[in-house]
């Protein structure tokens, strides 16, 4: 039986991965699960760049094999920014500066990210899953306590990431795709 650590300093975020791998009660093929609290370096740069980054310290850090995950939310209007940058634009400018920078714009679409690292262990390459869901931003509707859940609206739902149903959320999330591709790779590695 091998552990694998997932890193992440997102209270939310580690649940969500919970309940989507609730089936296998943290238990994927061979592999167990568990989750230390830690803030990792997010270098600039692409998407994939941040992920790798994050996975090789997280295995520097704890010393064996680790998960961890980068979430972004790029604009459509904007050429897919804020996207890794978005907790920053949570921090400073709130939901409602968020919502308001489309003001000009009508196309309010947007990209929520999920990708997850995957690194066996210091001096492994690392392994990338990434999910994507489109939707729109609009305004703020439902619990606020989770980054931008309640400005995001996927697509084919007319209630936001906040307003629905955890249940429903953890099968059409960016974080489910992603996961559903890590968990594929784990039952056949
Ligand atoms: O330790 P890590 O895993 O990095 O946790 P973090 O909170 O710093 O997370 P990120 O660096 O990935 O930044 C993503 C931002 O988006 C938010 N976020 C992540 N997943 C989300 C989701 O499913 N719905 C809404 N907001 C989300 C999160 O709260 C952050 O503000
Ligand atoms: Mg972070």
């Amino acid at each position: 039986m091998s552990e694998i650590t997932f890193v992440t300093g997102n209270a939310n975020k580690l649940k969500e991965v919970i309940a989507i791998l609730a089936s296998e009660n943290g238990k994927v093929g061979k592999y167990t699960i568990t989750n230390k609290s830690l803030d990792l370096d997010e270098v600039q740069g692409s998407i994939e760049e941040i992920s790798i980054h994050k996975a090789k310290e997280a295995a520097k850090i704890i010393g064996g094999p680790v998960l961890v995950e980068d979430t972004c939310l790029g604009y459509d209007a904007f050429n897919n920014l804020p996207g890794p940058y978005i907790k920053w634009f949570v921090k400073a400018v709130g939901l409602t500066g968020l919502v308001d920078m489309l003001y000009k714009f009508e196309d309010k679409g947007a990209k929520a990210i999920c990708t997850f690292g995957y690194c066996e262990g210091p001096g492994h390459e690392v392994k990338l899953f990434q999910g994507i869901t489109q939707g729109n931003i609009v305004d703020s509707r439902g619990p606020t306590h989770f980054g931008w859940d309640s400005i995001f609206e996927p697509v084919g739902f007319n209630q936001t990431y906040a307003e629905l149903d955890k249940d429903i959320k953890n099968t059409i999330s960016h974080r489910f795709k992603a996961l559903d591709k890590v968990r594929d790779y784990l039952l056949n590695n």
